[in-house]
């Protein structure tokens, strides 16, 4: 069973500052790196993974620094976001070539045995050029664990799935995580990480913005103050009383209704209805107008 960890670690690109400070540590399981685009996930993972030197901090491996360590390159294992796939190969040519660039003792064995652990025997003859998106990715898994590494680092693994694909590579990361290995994985999207067991670690802006299992990170995000648009067949009564309301801390009328800001979601969503029974006021329109993926992760940034 290995450890991931990072201490004090920061990347820059000239003046971009792409990791900010990040400390933590990643032990056997199921680990998801949730964040928007362009957060770092990717810097992360790359210098988790020895290809990138932090500027600042360091990445060790079971106490081993990552950067300019090829020994780590036998214990860790990246499937990285963009990297093509040669469609002219099998997945079995194509897993082999990767035994065969670890020089392991037998690589026949060795392909034969991560593509039994993806699932792909059925299809490991047929050419990757023939495969659908998941199977593909299933195949760079398959690459990617043929030297059998304690740690699997997936850069947005799920991207451009199906439900059905996404459900079945989750099972597989959790397969790989109930034997003992360290498995991270990044996304951009919340409902991702959903069926994470472990957990979730949230990244914005190069920081760490948040981490705890999937329910803390959903209560967090719904905690936090939210905007809402609201018509009703009396804007101007319905302000009114909405003022008056203590989950509610600002009102503002216009031509096309209200814009609310509630700090406290349940309470304000409990208690619209109650005060437009009251006033004899009917709701027609009631949505969430700040719910952009961004909005809810700067809100928990400057939390
Ligand atoms: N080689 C590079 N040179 C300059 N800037 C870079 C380089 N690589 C990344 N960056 C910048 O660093 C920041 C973090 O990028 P990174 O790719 O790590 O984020 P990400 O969370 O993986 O995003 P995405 O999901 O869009 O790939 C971005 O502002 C990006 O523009």
């Amino acid at each position: 069973m290995s450890t991931l960890s990072l201490t004090g670690v920061s990347r820059w690109y000239g003046n971009v500052v792409a990791v900010n400070d990040i400390s933590m540590a990643l032990g056997p399981g199921v680990t998801g790196l949730l964040g928007p685009n362009g957060a770092g996930k990717t810097t992360l993972l790359h210098m988790m993974a020895g290809f990138l030197a932090p500027s600042r901090g360091t990445v060790t491996l079971d106490d081993d620094p990552t950067w300019r360590n090829p020994d780590v390159y036998r214990r860790l294992g990246l499937v990285s976001e963009r990297e093509a796939v040669q469609g002219f190969l099998t997945a079995y040519e194509f897993v082999l070539a990767s035994a065969k660039l670890h020089r392991l003792p037998d690589p026949a064995a060795a392909a034969r045995r991560a593509i039994d652990l993806v699932e792909l025997e059925s299809a490991q003859d047929r050419r990757i050029g023939t495969y659908s998106k998941g199977m593909r990715q299933r195949a760079r898994v398959a690459a990617a664990l043929v030297h059998d590494p304690q740690v699997l680092l997936l850069d947005e693994p799920f991207n451009g799935m199906d439900p059905r694909q996404r459900l079945h590579m989750m099972q597989l990361l959790h397969t790989l995580g109930d034997a003992g290995r360290t498995i991270l994985f990044s996304s951009h999207i919340l409902e991702e990480v959903e069926q994470v067991s472990g957990t979730v670690q949230v990244m914005v802006a190069g920081r760490l913005a948040a981490s705890g299992d999937f329910r803390t990170i959903r209560r967090l995000m719904t905690n936090r103050p939210h905007v809402f648009a609201v018509r009703s067949t009396d804007d101007r009564a319905l302000a009114v009383a909405l003022i008056a309301e203590p989950s509610v801390s600002g009102v503002e009328l216009d031509p096309t209704g209200l814009t609310v800001r509630a700090g406290d979601y349940g309470a304000f969503t409990r208690a619209l209805p109650r005060i437009a029974l009251n006033k004899g006021i009917r709701v027609r329109q009631l949505v969430p107008s700040d719910e952009s993926l961004e909005s809810v992760f700067s809100y928990l940034v400057e939390a």
